[in-house]
């Protein structure tokens, strides 16, 4: 079993704090969604996991008691401008780079055949990415995050551009992909029912902490999202046992 541990992790931005002594831990085979305000350091965590940004405290993933590094973890950024003009199939064999060599093999190859079908974008393969909208630009993307079969997946607001079908492809695939390889999901989200429908645990980030990481059941509560977000809201359960949160006014 994967464990991915955080400790004591802080963070700042020219001096100026953004993240303050996180402590987390998750498992594989689980999903966490990311949750807090615009600007609570999201983003900022999950690079500071990839690797991609310098930080003060452990960041640890174990498989096994065995240590792993970083080359298990695939990151998917939250959407920003291409202007590349490789093709779809081009950009998600990308995603294998940690293993090509001069040459590609057929197995490579066929590995971004399958994960171009997995999310349907058969279609869209030899298309440059800089021409593709928004929302399939994203699934490339995660494909390209995928094709690598990581350990951990990274999701930086993985369906921030998707219509509602896609949001749903998305995170089942999402889901899919975490129980079958027992990967260990991390994917920052502002949509709080999608973040119910698809999390193990819901992660708060507030005022630079983590205000809370438990079951969704748990958390989703107006007293816990209202303080936070300044809101008041309405959240209940569905005929479907879904939650579904009605945001009434702001504070
Ligand atoms: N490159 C940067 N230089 C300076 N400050 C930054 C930089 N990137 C982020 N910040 C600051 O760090 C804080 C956290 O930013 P981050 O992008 O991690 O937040 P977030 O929770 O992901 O926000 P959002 O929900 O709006 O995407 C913000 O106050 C932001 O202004």
């Amino acid at each position: 079993m994967a464990t991915l541990q955080i400790d004591s992790l802080s963070c700042a931005y020219k001096g100026k704090p953004v993240l303050n002594c996180v402590h987390a831990e998750f498992s594989s085979g689980r999903l966490t969604a990311i949750l807090g305000r615009n600007g609570a350091g999201k983003t900022t965590l999950i690079r500071c996991i990839a690797g991609l940004h310098d930080y003060c405290g452990k960041v640890r993933l174990t498989d096994k008691e065995k240590v792993l590094d970083r080359s298990h973890i695939a990151y998917l950024p939250q959407l920003e401008k291409i202007t590349s003009s490789l093709t779809a199939f081009e950009t998600i064999l990308l995603g294998l780079t940690k293993q090509l060599t001069w040459k590609v093999s057929q197995e490579q190859l066929q590995k971004v055949s399958d994960v171009i079908r997995e999310l349907k974008l058969e279609a869209l393969a030899d298309t440059p990415v800089k021409s593709l909208s928004g929302g399939q630009k994203q699934l490339v993307f995660l494909a390209q995050a995928f094709v690598s079969e990581p350990k951990i997946l990274l999701l930086d607001e993985p369906t921030s551009a998707l219509d509602i079908r896609h949001q749903l492809v998305v995170m089942d695939t999402v889901a899919k992909y975490c129980k079958e390889k027992d990967a260990i999901a991390l994917f920052v989200i502002h949509d709080l029912m999608l973040a119910s429908r698809y999390s193990d645990s819901i992660l708060f980030l507030h005022d630079g902490k983590v205000h809370a990481l438990d079951r969704p059941e748990n958390v989703l509560h107006s007293s816990v999202i209202d303080p936070i977000y300044q809101i008041e809201s309405l959240i209940e359960k569905n005929s479907l046992g879904l939650t579904t949160l009605t945001p009434i006014r702001p504070l």
